[in-house]
């Protein structure tokens, strides 16, 4: 079938045709994505002028690499499926986009160890581990990654999440940040054995993947600088209190300081920085046209991360009320309450019921149960 993303014409599968599935993978809901791609490449090239050649590196039926080659970006398409590079280059030819667009058959692992790209795209069926240590081996500037395997990563599949992250993720009501801090945790660690150093410049927990954007420094120091990033989290299954720290040793605790309560789980190591740039943030913002497909869902998201507290953990206004037996009140009225109390407060981009705040479990309690009671 035909679609049209970002005013270029491609063909792509059907989702499934007379029950078979289509040999070549494409996925209309992962549109925002990819428009956000497109914007992160613009305002990335307008940062740093001298990026030139991307790598969709598992490109399918080519729409990421004909995207970037229309934007005059010098992109090598990459796919072991040749049903699937046969796509790519028919959509290159179609856009009009192959001279600008080398299309290879074959393992990105093995390519990415050959050739060295200013940007690197991943994006996987599931875990994107297996492709990190090429990709941070050998990439220059920037590393753009998805990872669609959200429930070994937010911990619902504990052992999956083990073995693919070497990271221990526990299963919270913060589950997609849990899978952000988990998924960051682990490409870190795997750049760091190369001494590159990484920056999530852009990351997003979207339905059902994480996407982060990461900038990154050829530097042992900068490498040291991401692991000194690492740390744990503490929670507690009946109160919903959670604390942070720093370091690779883990700490856990066996009381809730809060409840008392001894149902405590401990998560690590996650990543405890910033996911976000919001100046570069704000930038991507700025780069998304009318004509992409997702725009206003796309820059809503960008305005709610760009202003999204570097907390590492948020909560879910409607669970924290269900928990203390509270109807819930207006989200505005929410977070002002917990400023006027002092704290600091955001959305969150987890859903519309989420926010962040610098108050612990019982602090927000006091600041806002009074309009809610
Ligand atoms: C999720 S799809 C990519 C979707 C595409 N980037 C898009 O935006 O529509 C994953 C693709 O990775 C390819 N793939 C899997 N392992 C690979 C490898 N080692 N090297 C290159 N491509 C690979 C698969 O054939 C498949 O086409
Ligand atoms: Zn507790």
């Amino acid at each position: 079938m035909r679609v049209t993303e970002g005013e270029l014409e491609l063909e792509v599968p059907g989702e499934q045709t007379d029950g078979i599935e289509e040999s070549v993978f494409y996925n209309p809901r992962q549109e925002l994505n990819r428009d956000l791609t497109i914007a992160t490449l613009r305002a990335y090239r307008e940062r740093e002028d001298r990026a030139e050649t991307y790598l969709d590196a598992m490109t399918a039926s080519g729409i990421r690499g004909v995207r970037a080659a229309a934007d005059g970006w010098d992109v090598t398409c990459c796919d072991v499926n040749e049903d699937a590079v046969e796509l790519a280059r028919t959509n290159l030819e179609r856009n009009d986009c192959e001279s600008r667009a080398t299309v290879e058959h074959r393992n990105s692992n093995a390519l990415m160890h050959e050739q060295v790209f200013d940007v690197i795209d991943l994006d996987p069926y599931g875990t994107p581990m297996p492709f990190a240590d090429a990709a941070f081996a050998n990439c220059r500037d920037l590393v753009c990654v998805t990872a669609t395997d959200t429930a070994p990563l937010c911990g619902a599949h504990f052992n999956s999440g083990v073995r693919s992250y070497s990271a221990v993720p526990r299963n919270t009501d913060y589950h997609a940040e849990m899978g952000v801090r988990i998924l960051l945790s682990a490409l870190a660690r795997s750049a760091a054995r190369f001494d590159v150093g990484v920056e999530p410049i852009l990351t997003h927990a979207t339905s059902h993947y994480v996407r982060t954007y990461l900038e990154l420094e050829h530097k042992a120091t900068a490498a040291d600088a991401a692991i000194n990033t690492l740390g744990h989290i503490s929670h507690c299954e009946d109160c919903l209190y959670r604390e942070h720290e720093f370091g690779l040793h883990a700490d856990p605790i066996e009381e809730c300081p809060h409840c008392g309560g001894n149902r405590m789980l401990t998560a690590g190591p996650v990543w405890l920085g910033s996911i976000r740039d919001a100046a570069f943030v704000a930038a991507v913002r700025d780069e998304i046209p009318d004509a992409f497909g997702t725009a206003e869902k796309a820059r809503d998201l960008c305005t709610t991360l760009e202003t999204e507290l570097d907390e590492p953990t948020h909560y879910d206004q409607h669970k924290l009320c269900r928990n203390w037996g509270l109807p819930a009140n207006a989200m505005d009225e929410f977070l002002t309450d917990l400023r006027k109390a002092g704290y600091a407060a955001s959305r969150a981009h987890y859903g519309g019921t989420t926010f962040k705040t610098d108050a612990s479990v019982g602090e927000i309690r006091e600041a806002t149960a009074s309009a809610l009671e």
